[in-house]
C-alpha cells in the first residue's frame, strides 16, 4: 500500500463517520465568520432554538461591507443602509451567541483570510471553514481549509461537523529558482493559465517543490487563496520551518510545553515519500514571467511581455467565442501588447495580496516615485488593522502617500463592489485581487490581475511594464 498524502492525513484525522455511499462527516476545528454569509445561519439557529456547539471554535469579523474611509462614527455612520445593516447584524449576532468578533473599529479587524493566520486562529493540522470561497487561503499552513455555503455555516455552528465527500489528490510541483521579482501571485496565475479554471475541479491541490519551499507564508497564502480560481476547493502546503516560524508567538498559538508538543506533531504534516497523487502537474520556476490577466476569467492570463491573444488563432469554437466576448467586455483589440494597456485605477489590496510582505514589495518599487498623472485613482487597502499598523511603523504609508496613493482602512474594498470602492464603467484597473469576472469590481469595470510589484510599477507608468527591468536595474 502506498503512503498518504497531506490531504489524506488531514482528512483521516478529522473523519467522524463514513457512509457506504462515500458521504462523510468531518470535524471542524476552526470556523471563521463574516457579515455576508452568516445572517441566515444565525437566524436558522435561533429558529431551531440552538446555540453554537463550541463557541471557542468561532471567530468573526466584518470585511466585505465596511467602508475604507470615514469610520469615526462607528457602524451607525456607515452611509449605505444595506452595508450598515449587514455589519450591525453580525455585531448583534456575535453578542447574542457569545462569539468573539473583531468589529469595524477593532485594530484586529480585517479580511477574514488575513486575520485568521495573523492571530494564530489558523494553525497547522486544523480543518478550517468559513462561508467564503477563499477560505482555501488557510491551507498554506498544512491545514484542510475550504469555503462553505450559508446552510453549512449553520450546520457547523450547530454541530461543529460538516458532511463532505473526499476529493481526489493533485500535486502541483514547482521546481527551480524564481526570477527576481516573481511572486506567489505570478506562480499561481501561471498555474491557472496552464491548467485552466476547471483544472482543479474535484481535487484537493498540494503545492510542493523547491520553489514552493522557498516561498514565504504570505506567498503560500496567495497561492492557496487562488486555488479556488483553479477549480479546487482546497489548496495546501506541507509544514516546514517557514510555517512554524510564522505561527510562533501569534496571540492564539499554543505556548510553552503545548507549543513544543504541537510543533512535534505538526512536523508530520507532509505527504509521505511514497504517496500517490491522482494527477501531477509540473512547472519550472525559471520559466515564470510576471503575469497579467487580459480577460474575464483568471485563466485568461499571459506574460507581461506578450500580447493580447487573437481569437482567430483559437481552434476550439467555444473557447474562441469566450475570448471574443471577453475582449469586447475588456475593450481590447487582439495583438495589443500587454504593456500598451492604459490604466485608470490601481488597487493594492484583498485577501490575495494585502499582507505586510505585499505592501513592502509594492513600496520598494514606489519609493521616491510618483504615480502617473493619467490615473484617476491609486489606493492601498491593508488586509487588516494589524498589517496597517505594521506598515505605518515601517513608514510604508508615507511612501505610498508621497507617491500619490490613498492609504485606506482595512477591508475587502475594491476586490468586489460590495462597498463604496468601485470601478466606473469601462475603467481599466491593475488589481492585486483574485477575480476578474465581468462587473466584479463595479458595473462595466475592467480588472487586470497582477502582483503588488506589477501594480506598483503600473501606477508609476500608467500602463503595465515588465518589472523584471526594475529588479535587474536594482541588481
Ligand atoms: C461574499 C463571499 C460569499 C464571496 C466568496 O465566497 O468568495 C466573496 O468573498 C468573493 O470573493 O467573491
Ligand atoms: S478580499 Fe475579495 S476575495 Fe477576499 S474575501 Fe474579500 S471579497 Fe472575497
Amino acid at each position: 500500500m502506498s503512503g498518504k498524502t497531506l490531504y489524506d492525513k488531514l482528512w483521516d484525522s478529522h473523519l467522524v463517520k463514513e457512509r457506504a455511499d462515500g458521504s462523510c462527516l468531518i470535524y471542524i476545528d476552526r470556523h471563521m465568520l463574516h457579515e455576508v454569509t452568516s445572517p441566515q445561519a444565525f437566524e436558522g439557529l435561533r429558529l431551531a432554538g440552538r446555540t453554537p456547539w463550541r463557541i471557542d471554535a468561532n471567530l468573526a469579523t466584518v470585511d466585505h461591507n465596511v467602508p475604507t474611509t470615514g469610520r469615526e462614527n462607528g457602524v451607525e455612520g456607515i452611509e449605505d443602509p444595506i452595508s450598515r445593516t449587514q455589519v450591525r447584524t453580525l455585531d448583534d449576532n456575535c453578542n447574542e451567541f457569545g462569539i468573539v468578533e473583531y468589529g469595524m473599529n477593532d485594530q484586529r479587524q480585517g479580511i477574514v483570510h488575513v486575520i485568521g493566520p495573523e492571530q494564530g486562529a489558523t494553525l497547522p493540522g486544523m480543518t478550517v471553514v468559513c462561508g467564503d470561497s477563499h477560505t482555501s487561503t488557510h491551507g498554506a499552513f498544512g491545514a484542510l481549509a475550504h469555503g462553505i455555503g450559508t446552510s453549512e455555516v449553520e450546520h457547523v455552528l450547530a454541530t461543529q461537523c460538516l458532511v463532505q465527500k473526499k476529493s481526489k489528490n493533485m500535486l502541483v510541483q514547482v521546481d527551480g529558482e524564481l526570477k527576481p521579482g516573481i511572486t506567489g501571485k505570478d506562480v499561481m496565475l501561471a498555474i491557472i493559465g496552464k491548467i485552466g479554471t476547471a483544472g482543479g475541479t474535484g481535487y484537493a491541490i498540494e503545492y510542493a517543490g523547491s520553489a514552493i519551499r522557498g516561498l514565504s507564508m504570505e506567498a503560500r497564502m496567495t497561492m492557496c487563496n487562488m486555488t479556488i480560481e483553479a477549480g479546487a476547493r482546497a489548496g495546501m502546503v506541507a509544514v516546514d520551518d517557514t510555517t512554524i516560524d510564522y505561527v510562533k508567538d501569534r496571540p492564539m498559538a499554543p505556548k510553552g510545553e503545548m507549543w513544543e508538543r504541537a510543533v512535534a506533531s505538526w512536523r508530520e504534516l507532509k505527504s509521505d515519500d511514497d504517496a500517490e497523487f491522482d494527477k501531477v502537474v509540473h512547472l519550472d520556476a525559471a520559466d515564470i514571467e510576471p503575469q497579467v490577466s487580459w480577460g474575464t476569467s483568471p485563466e485568461m492570463v499571459t506574460n507581461v511581455g506578450d500580447r493580447v491573444p487573437d481569437p482567430a488563432n483559437e481552434s476550439d469554437p467555444i473557447k474562441r467565442e469566450g475570448m471574443q466576448r471577453a475582449l469586447k467586455y475588456m475593450g481590447l483589440e487582439p495583438n495589443t501588447p500587454m504593456t500598451g494597456i492604459q490604466l485608470d485605477r490601481i488597487f493594492i489590496g484583498s485577501c490575495t495580496n494585502a499582507r505586510i510582505e505585499d505592501l513592502r514589495e509594492a513600496a520598494s518599487i514606489l519609493k521616491g516615485q510618483t504615480i502617473a498623472s493619467t490615473l484617476k485613482q491609486a489606493m492601498v487597502v491593508p488586509g487588516s488593522g494589524m498589517v496597517k499598523a505594521q506598515a505605518e511603523r515601517e513608514g510604508l504609508d508615507r511612501i505610498f502617500i508621497d507617491a500619490g496613493f490613498e492609504w485606506r482602512e482595512p477591508g475587502c474594498s475594491m476586490c468586489l463592489g460590495m462597498n463604496p470602492d468601485q470601478l466606473g464603467e469601462g475603467e481599466h484597473c491593475a488589481s492585486t485581487s483574485n477575480r476578474n469576472f465581468e462587473g466584479r469590481q463595479g458595473f462595466g469595470g475592467r480588472t487586470h490581475l497582477v502582483s503588488p510589484a506589477m501594480a506598483a510599477a503600473a501606477a508609476i507608468h500608467g500602463h503595465f511594464v515588465d518589472i523584471s527591468d526594475y529588479y535587474d536595474r536594482a541588481g
